[in-house]
């Protein structure tokens, strides 16, 4: 009998992770494994960086803490020939093996085999397919098919996965990494192509930003607190802010990076996934179609972007830099076209045209080489009506902080303790680190992997999902490129153009540059 997508009719519950959630019940679907057939992983691209950086060490966490169903096994496939002892030495800085886990470790590398070929071709991959078998003693088996690949050869090995190397008693699912196309037209293409081979409901697309925990978190945050739905509005909230920073350049990834850009890198994604999430409507439930078909509906009421709404910018170098990729500009990366008028830093101002949200400004800003790692939402509320305190009241702000060291804070007004009448800025805190001490957070690769062996897609980017992000984003970046705008220099380390404050006041965003944080501030995660 084959089995159905989504059939999750089995006990195998993932007792860790709900554990770490202190509750039994879980109220999304897709918890259960399907334990009555092995699984088999299969990563294309082996032996490149991501694989080697994320995928082979998610498995490997997720195989140490006994989070997947039994038996699973692993098979790479990349066009070197590579030896499993070379793969293992590859992947060895970044799977963190602790001195206990050194046996764990080699049964993990045990249950892993290797097959070098090409993508193009069918040779390569029916030697792949009869390893598969090899591996699943010609059983019935799942597999999960990791597509860890440059886009340009996407099309050709989805075409051999569906040719030669799906199981036939089991359910397949093909793990699709970014970038999803780089416009409308070819992201259709893309989407047109999978469609062809797959279902959606086989389709796995990865943003990772949908796998942290306080992205996670914003659905609870919304619709499980009446204080906050019944605010979350343009009666109450003047403007919402979401940024993302990094601290650190191109390094030597200026070659992909040029011909995307931060706009396609993370904004046209990330960001706006994080937007989706913060402004869509209560879906009817926690289904994943449910939520998506919510997303998708508030990406509708979108306009496409205007450069009137936008700030870029490009990071020069800082003389002044402690190390060498600080003094070095985007320009001077020896992976990036000299004339390159590609952004580093963007700032857009997305407008939402619904009952909800009609004159909040969206904000989303995201840049590489700041002053800081860190990426946050700010809902930032109105200023108090009739005021009595004088123009010293502050604005109240609730800030939910993704990465370093997760939190949630409000800020807000309160009278100054003691003999006085004066009033300060404080805060309601919720630092993870301090609330959910000892709590493992896992990293969200681990969780979305985890969600596509259960076959739940709450958290994986749908096929319409995509064709609206696109639509938002097309027009502005084809502009962008074709007249050559060009965008503003910034220097490394800094916080970006200067201009992009100016955008944020004239959208309602105020900073007042008066607010202390007392407590001590939490860097993990
Ligand atoms: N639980 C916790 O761990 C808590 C930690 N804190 C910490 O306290 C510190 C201050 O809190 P925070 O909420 O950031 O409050 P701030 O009021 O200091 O900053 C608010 C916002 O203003 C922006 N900003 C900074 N400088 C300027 C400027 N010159 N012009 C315009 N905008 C500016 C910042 O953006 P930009 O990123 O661009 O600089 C930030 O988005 C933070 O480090 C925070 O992490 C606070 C509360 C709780
Ligand atoms: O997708 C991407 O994300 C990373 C940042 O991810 P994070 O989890 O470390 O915040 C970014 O560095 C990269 O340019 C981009 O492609």
């Amino acid at each position: 009998m084959a089995y159905l997508e989504g059939d999750h009719n089995t006990q195998g519950t993932l007792d860790l992770i709900i554990k770490s959630l202190k509750s039994p019940k879980m109220i999304c679907e897709g918890i259960h494994f399907d334990r009555k057939i092995p699984h088999t992983f299969v990563i294309f691209g082996a032996s490149g960086d991501l694989a080697k950086k994320k995928i082979y060490p998610t498995l490997w966490w997720l195989y140490r803490d006994d989070l997947l169903p039994k038996p699973t096994k692993f098979c790479g496939y990349a066009r070197s020939k590579l030896t499993i002892e070379k793969l293992k030495e590859n992947c060895k800085q970044y799977m963190k093996v602790q001195a206990h886990e050194v046996d764990k470790y080699d049964e993990f590398w045990d249950l892993n085999e290797y097959v070098a070929g090409n993508y193009d071709g069918r040779t390569g991959f029916e030697l792949l397919n009869q390893q598969l078998e090899l591996m699943e003693n010609k059983n019935r088996a799942n597999r999960i098919f990791y597509l860890a690949l440059p886009p340009s050869v996407f099309d050709e090995v989805t075409v051999n996965i569906k040719n030669i190397c799906m199981s036939t008693c089991g359910w397949n699912r093909v793990i699709v990494e970014k970038p999803f196309g780089r416009d409308d037209v070819s992201s259709k293409a893309l989407s047109d192509h999978l469609a062809g081979l797959f279902s959606e409901e086989q389709l796995y697309r990865i943003d990772h930003y949908l796998g942290k925990e306080m992205v996670q978190n914003l659905m609870t945050i919304r619709f499980g607190n009446k204080i906050l739905s019944s605010t979350w509005n343009r009666e109450n909230i003047a403007s919402v802010l979401i940024t993302f920073k990094e601290p650190f350049g191109t390094q030597g990834r200026g070659g992909y990076f040029d011909e995307f850009g931060i706009i396609r890198d993370v904004m046209q994604n990330h960001l706006l996934q994080i937007l989706s999430l913060v402004a869509m409507e209560k879906p009817v439930s926690c289904h994943p179609d449910d939520i998506r078909d919510e997303k998708v509906k508030v990406l509708k009421s979108i306009a496409a972007l205007e450069l009137k709404d936008m700030v870029l910018g490009q990071y020069v170098g800082n003389p002044q830099g402690r190390t060498e990729d600080e003094r070095t500009g985007y320009l001077e990366d020896e992976t990036v076209d000299k004339n390159s008028t590609t952004p580093t830093y963007a700032l857009a101002v997305l407008h939402i045209n619904n009952e909800r949200w009609q004159d909040v400004p969206f904000i989303l800003r995201c840049g590489k080489a700041l002053n800081d790692r860190k990426a946050e939402v700010r809902i930032q509320y109105h200023d108090v009506p009739g005021d009595i305190f004088e123009g010293n009241s502050k604005r109240n702000e609730l800030v939910i902080r993704v990465q370093p060291g997760e939190a949630l804070y409000f800020k807000m007004m309160t009278k100054t303790p003691g003999i006085t009448f004066d009033i300060e800025e404080t805060e309601l805190d919720l630092t993870y680190e301090h609330r959910y001490r000892g709590f493992y957070l896992p990293d969200a690769y681990e969780r979305l992997i985890l969600d596509v062996f259960c076959g739940s897609q709450m958290h994986f980017v749908r096929s319409d999902e995509l064709c609206e992000a696109w639509r938002i984003f097309t027009p502005i970046l084809h502009r962008i490129e074709k007249e050559r705008i060009k965008p503003i220099p910034y220097l490394y380390g800094s916080r970006g153009p200067k201009e992009a404050n100016r955008k944020c006041e004239e959208n309602n965003f105020k900073y007042y540059g008066s607010y202390k944080w007392h407590g001590n501030r939490s860097t993990s995660s």
